[in-house]
């Protein structure tokens, strides 16, 4: 089966958006049980009951989950509290194991997203499956390997399928522990509208604070659902504590997310209009860039004719001064500028080159 032939109706069972939740690790029995108790007591409208049985971590010597002894208490969850329960799996042991214990739905992690050996160990041992497939994006911001290891589940004939965003790391040090590289996302949905995406603002975060902010901005951007880490005594947690909320804060999360309409209905001539002003200047901006790059072109010539460098370091620095000089008077962000007329730059020097070239 081909990935973009897949239909994906399995979304349309859930409310949007779709909410997965629950505690990073499966800890004891207690703790799963009362976390999916109070997950309904406080009103959070979770159908999905998420536990990491398997935890693949950076260092050794951690918590690594509780092992196969976990999936008893997941099914536990599904019996007394009637949630669709999800874990994450990483080998084809896991599958079987996963499988086996009646998990709804299995998720693939970044971490083995970025080994198509271990993908295509998963996608045999899940081959038909109507279980729903999750996949996390890999650690590296990679959108071919995100695809490609779909690409491998379709070709096992596994047709309930979607994605996470987690986010992808970075050497540097930021405000989020995954850096949410939003353009990534949004290329593999204009590639893949068929597949469901889900924003897992717990592993972009990093922590508590920023969690209903991405889930919102996720939401304005048309994703299909979240996953949240949670935990019934969060400070206590075996891993990612930091980032784990109690059921009663996820619930006050969920009230005050905005949910938004991917059709438009009752303003469409408004819409309309506004778009057809917008192509109409975006046709003057393009009639403008193919101006400047004529210009550019003579200049070009010019400086084959007398051996000048093409790339004029004093000229470029004033363009550039005075173009964030008038994004501020105009109100835009200036590194938003400066990065269009770095690319506008860019096209200059490939123009002029291509001159000299031929000369
Ligand atoms: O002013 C020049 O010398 C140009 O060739 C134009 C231009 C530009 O596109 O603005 C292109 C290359 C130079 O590095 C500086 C500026």
């Amino acid at each position: 089966m081909q990935l973009t032939d897949i239909k994906n109706d399995w979304i349309s069972q859930f409310n949007h958006p779709l909410v997965i939740a629950g505690p990073c690790s499966a800890e004891s029995e207690t703790q799963m049980l009362e976390t999916a108790a109070r997950m309904k007591e406080a009103g959070a409208a979770v159908p999905v009951f998420r536990a990491g049985i398997w935890k693949p971590r950076t260092k050794p010597n951690g918590f690594e989950g509780v092992g196969s002894m976990g999936l008893g208490w997941l099914r536990k969850v599904k019996q007394e509290f009637g949630y669709k329960t999800a874990t994450e799996v990483a080998n084809m042991h896991h599958v079987q194991a996963a499988l086996e214990a009646d998990v709804d739905v299995l998720w693939i992690g970044a971490r083995t997203t970025v080994n198509p050996f271990a993908v295509q160990e998963i996608a045999n041992a899940l081959q038909g499956t109507d279980r729903i497939v999750l996949v996390k994006n890999p650690v590296n911001p990679d959108l071919a390997l995100w695809i490609g290891a779909l690409e491998r589940l379709a070709g096992a004939d596994i047709h309930n399928l979607g994605a996470i965003h987690r986010g992808f790391s970075t050497y540097r040090k930021t405000n989020y522990r995954n850096i949410p590289n939003w353009q990534i996302a949004l290329d593999f949905k204009n590639q893949l509208p068929n597949i469901p995406l889900i924003i897992d603002p717990s592993h972009i975060c990093g922590n508590r604070t920023g969690l209903s902010s991405v889930a919102q901005e996720a939401l304005n951007l048309g994703y299909q659902g979240v996953m949240i880490e949670t935990h019934c005594n969060p400070d206590e947690a075996w891993s990612d504590a930091r980032q784990q909320i109690t059921p009663e804060t996820l619930a006050s999360l969920l009230s005050g997310l905005v949910v938004r309409n991917e059709e438009c209905a009752g303003f469409d001539e408004e819409l309309e209009r506004y778009r057809t002003l917008i192509s109409d200047v975006d046709y003057q901006v393009i009639d403008l860039l193919s101006q400047r790059m004529k210009l550019s072109e003579k200049i070009g010539m010019l400086k084959s004719d007398n051996n000048l460098t093409v790339f004029q370091p004093d000229r470029w620095k004033a363009v550039t001064e005075y173009a964030k000089r008038k994004a501020e008077e105009t109100g835009m962000s200036q590194e938003f500028i400066e990065s269009i007329f770095k690319t506008i730059h860019e096209q200059s020097v490939v123009v002029q080159n291509d001159i000299m070239k031929s000369k």
